[in-house]
C-alpha cells in the first residue's frame, strides 16, 4: 500500500508521534511525503519515505498528481486548522482529488488513528481489490 504523509509546521510534532507509535504497521508500506515532514521521519523514525518538494513549494500537488494516476492508496495529512497557509489552493486541491478518486484521507490525527487501525485489521483490503480492477481495466484499453 502506498500512503502519503503530510504535516503542516504545528502538526509535524503530532505526526512525528503518530509514525512512531504505528512504525510496525508503517514499515510493512511505501511510504511518500513532502519535503520537511519526510526529512523528520527519515530521521527521526528511521523509516524510508520518498520525499516530494516542500508543501509550500509544490509537495502537495506531487501527491496529488500520483493520486490522479492512481498510484496512490491512502492521504494522512496532518493540517493545521488556525495557521493561514500560503499555499492553501494547493491544499485544497489535494484533498479535492482524493475525493475524485475515492481515496481514504485522513486530515487530522482521529481519523488517521481509525484509518491505521482499519489498515492493521483488514479493512483496506477492497483497495488491493480496486487496485486489480484498475490492472484488468488497463490491460483491456
Ligand atoms: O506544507 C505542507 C503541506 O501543505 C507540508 O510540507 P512540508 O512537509 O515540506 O513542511
Amino acid at each position: 500500500m502506498k500512503i502519503a504523509l503530510i504535516a503542516h509546521d504545528m502538526k509535524k510534532e503530532d505526526i512525528i508521534q503518530f509514525v512512531t507509535a504505528y512504525k510496525d504497521v508503517f514499515e510493512q508500506h511505501e511510504l511518500f511525503a513532502t519535503g520537511t515532514t519526510g526529512k523528520r521521519i527519515m530521521e527521526e523514525v528511521s523509516l524510508p519515505v520518498h520525499r516530494f518538494h516542500s508543501g509550500p513549494l509544490g509537495g502537495d500537488q506531487e501527491i496529488g498528481a500520483m493520486i490522479a494516476r492512481g498510484e496512490m492508496d491512502m492521504v494522512l495529512f496532518f493540517r493545521d486548522p488556525l495557521t493561514s497557509q500560503p499555499h492553501e489552493p494547493d491544499v485544497s486541491a489535494l484533498i479535492r482529488l482524493s475525493d475524485v478518486y475515492e481515496i481514504p484521507l485522513a486530515t487530522n490525527m482521529g481519523t488517521a488513528e481509525v484509518l491505521i487501525q482499519g489498515l492493521k485489521h483488514g479493512y483496506m483490503d477492497w483497495l488491493k481489490l480496486r487496485q486489480k480492477q484498475g490492472e484488468i481495466n488497463d490491460k483491456q484499453k
